[in-house]
């Protein structure tokens, strides 16, 4: 997986991306990232990327010519790399409040691309044409308003990359199955046994899995159905035999 920032803060996305999962990954050569200043695409004399918005309003605006010339360089480089001339249809996602929601789901097709270009915007927005003419997705990481899109954008690479295969080690790979199966994560213990008079849960100590599995999911749905009653009810609707088993385990039971 290679991703390519376009940004006017390249250090901000090299550090972010030296963090754990991300740093080992790219040194195990499964991912690889290039943060591209836009600013190293002006062609003024001041390297001015940005100016006032036409019909006035506060701020500034982004210019289309600097974006789209850092975009064509970074899809020339993709092209030269993988041999091709011409036929790459890269995906660029522009991060923006207005755009659709990021989700696991959108982080596992994501992570099945080879390439993705993430734009970071600045200031109050970028030219509507150059957005009209480079960017295929529009993907906003939730409603709130940032500075600008270098943290969404590494966001979405962390959740991308836990999805990319070799990434993960075994060990850590377990943390994605809760969400994936559309559950809120059950609570989690670990050592001492009791810590500050509180005491981890019998079940988890008995060593009986069948009985921590059906604990967990237990907790995992109390969690969802009071957090986020949604997500809880589209779950209950695929998964009718779980709720009819409970049932007659408890009519069995009384
Ligand atoms: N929420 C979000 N989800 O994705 N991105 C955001 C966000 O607030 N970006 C700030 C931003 C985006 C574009 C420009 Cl030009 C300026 C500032």
């Amino acid at each position: 997986m290679f991703f390519h920032v376009l940004t006017l803060f390249p250090d901000m996305i090299r550090d972010g991306f030296t963090t754990s999962i991300l740093g080992r990954a790219a040194e195990k050569g499964i991912l690889s990232l290039e943060a591209v200043n836009i600013r190293d695409y002006t062609k003024s004399r001041h390297k001015k990327v940005d100016d006032y918005p036409y019909g006035g309003g506060a701020g500034m605006l982004m210019q289309a010519q600097p974006v789209y010339d850092a975009c064509q360089a970074v899809i020339e480089g993709i092209q030269t790399r993988k041999k091709t001339a011409g036929e790459e249809k890269v995906r660029v996602i522009y991060l923006t409040p207005t755009g659709q929601v990021f989700s696991q789901q959108l982080a596992r097709e994501l992570a099945r691309e080879e390439d993705l270009i993430f734009l970071c915007g600045h200031y109050e927005g970028i030219d509507e044409r150059v957005l009209q003419r480079i960017v295929t997705d529009y993907v906003s990481i939730g409603d709130y308003v940032l500075t600008g899109g270098e943290l969404p954008a590494m966001v979405m690479m962390d959740a991308i990359a836990r999805n990319v295969p070799g990434v993960l080690g075994n060990e850590e790979s377990a943390q994605t199955e809760s969400f994936d199966d559309g559950l809120l994560e059950y609570p989690q213990y670990t050592r001492p046994e009791i810590w500050e008079g509180e005491r981890v849960p019998e079940v988890l100590l008995s060593g009986d899995h069948a009985k921590v599995e059906e604990w967990r999911l237990e907790k995992s749905l109390a969690k969802t159905k009071e957090v986020r009653p949604e997500l809880y009810e589209s779950w209950a609707e695929s998964h009718q035999e779980y709720f009819v088993k409970k049932a007659k385990k408890e009519e069995r039971l009384r």
